[in-house]
């Protein structure tokens, strides 16, 4: 990619926006309505997301709105050079984000998007909350609220707020049903086959894939790897959610035996240290890993690099370390391997969240919200299942009144 001109840059980054948008029906009402009401003039907006072309289609969304953007990166591995310059064409938006940045310029990166002086904050993890409340504290008494995309980013913002150290209001994007139900389900799910897929270039049916987590993510990834022709093995720390996983049909068992068997390893707890020392001595040679939960913690690298008699990248995203003669495969650096080594999720289940995104915002624009983690408003919820669906062409049944009474009568009996 950086053989290209920084024209031929924004023109293919341009082509990849507009495929998306092609396929994100919701934001595109949402944008259409915006245009008219601009119900986001003169707001300031700060967001650190994924940036690639679905994220991109909302930051223009939100521009539609009126607003002024400024945008970088959540993971150093995720961004797409090309969309980002693209971005930095259009009017009242500016992206700081870079591929493969080091931690420093990550960092430079929030300060500068910071430095739009935000109303309005989108996170995916939390970074410019964290930043803003640890080393930007002038900024809290202009900023109206936030939203969080993800679901680790929302237990540690319940934990600030716990801790009474919560000094903005929050909407936890990632607690709307339209969002984690397929985002976290049938996005994961896709998604991070298709980056261990187009990455390794192996099959699937016929190995044993062990699955650490059976959250939404979790429970993706084991029914596709299932679709695949996959042997499944889940591990849980969660008693009901182990149990459901065998009830759904696969083994359940700890870890440390799981790592003896598997070929193809994939996180989603959003944990840390899932795979770790011990596992990675009982590993097969050939043993594949993948993350797609959370940050680089959940496979233990920093054991694994001391572990290993030898390191090298085998093909691109895959990283070879050499165990007791054995060979381990970590893809991506352990981040994650639908992003880092994909292209994230597909557009159609962006489009649902990101129009959670782009409602949230102007829920906040509209309302004065007490600082602290807010729930998305069930309308917001319930209008996007409702566009999702008639853009599908699917129409549904309504209650009548006799039903409805009928529902609540405690005096009907059979
Ligand atoms: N890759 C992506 O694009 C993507 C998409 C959505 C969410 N996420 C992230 O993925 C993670 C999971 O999200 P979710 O919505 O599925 O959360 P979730 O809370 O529904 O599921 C996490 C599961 O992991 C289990 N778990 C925790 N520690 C464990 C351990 N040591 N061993 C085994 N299991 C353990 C929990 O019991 C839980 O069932 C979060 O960090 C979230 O932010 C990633
Ligand atoms: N920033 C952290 C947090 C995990 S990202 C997980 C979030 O990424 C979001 N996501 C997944 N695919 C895409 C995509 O293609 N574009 C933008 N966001 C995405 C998804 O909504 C999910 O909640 C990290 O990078 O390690």
């Amino acid at each position: 990619m950086s053989d290209l001109s920084q024209k031929e840059m924004q023109e293919s980054g341009r082509l990849k926006i507009e495929w998306a948008r092609n396929y994100m029906p919701v934001l595109n009402q949402i944008r259409a309505d915006f245009e008219k009401e601009k119900p986001l003039a003169g707001r300031r907006i700060a967001m650190a997301l994924h940036v690639e072309a679905k994220t991109a289609v909302l930051v223009e969304t939100l521009a539609a709105g009126g607003a002024e953007v400024a945008i970088t990166g959540c993971n150093p591995l995720s961004t797409q050079d090309d969309v980002a310059a693209a971005l930095n064409t259009s009017e009242n938006i500016k992206c700081y984000a870079k591929y493969d940045c080091t931690n420093e310029e990550y960092y430079e990166a929030i300060d500068k998007v910071l430095d739009i002086d935000p109303d309005i904050t989108i996170d995916d993890g939390a970074d410019l909350i964290f930043k803003i409340h640890k080393e930007r504290r002038d900024l809290i008494p202009k900023i109206i609220g936030g939203c969080e995309e993800t679901t680790t980013g929302i237990h540690r913002l319940i934990g600030m707020e716990k801790d009474g150290a919560l000094e903005m209001a929050v909407l936890a994007v990632n607690d709307a049903k339209t969002k984690f139900l397929f985002d976290n389900r049938y996005g994961t799910g896709q998604s991070a086959w298709d980056g261990i897929m187009r990455t390794t270039n192996l099959l699937v049916a016929g190995k044993t894939v062990v699955v650490g987590g059976y959250g939404w993510c979790g429970r993706g990834v084991a029914m596709r790897a299932d679709g695949l022709g996959a042997e499944v093995v889940v591990t849980e720390i969660d008693p009901v959610r182990a149990l459901e996983a065998r009830m759904d049909g696969y083994r359940v068992m700890p870890m440390e035996k799981a790592a003896e068997i598997g070929d193809l390893f994939v996180t989603t707890t959003g944990n840390r240290d899932i795979l770790t020392e011990n596992h990675f001595k009982k590993m097969k040679s050939g043993a594949i890993l993948a993350n797609a939960g959370h940050f680089n913690v959940e496979i233990d690298l920093e054991s694994l690099k001391k572990m290993a008699s030898s390191e090298k990248t085998v093909r691109r995203n895959i990283k070879e370390y050499v165990v007791d003669g054995k060979k381990i495969n970590v893809l991506a650096d352990g981040r994650l391997v639908n992003l880092a080594a994909g292209d994230g999720h597909p557009a159609e289940v962006m489009d649902m969240s990101f129009a959670n995104q782009a409602l949230g915002v102007k829920y906040i624009a509209e309302n004065k919200l007490a600082h602290g983690v807010h729930k998305v408003p069930e309308e917001i919820d319930n209008y996007v299942a409702l566009l999702k669906l008639k853009s599908m062409g699917i129409e549904i049944d309504t209650l009548t009144e006799k039903q409805r009474n009928y529902m609540d009568d405690w005096e009907e009996g059979t």
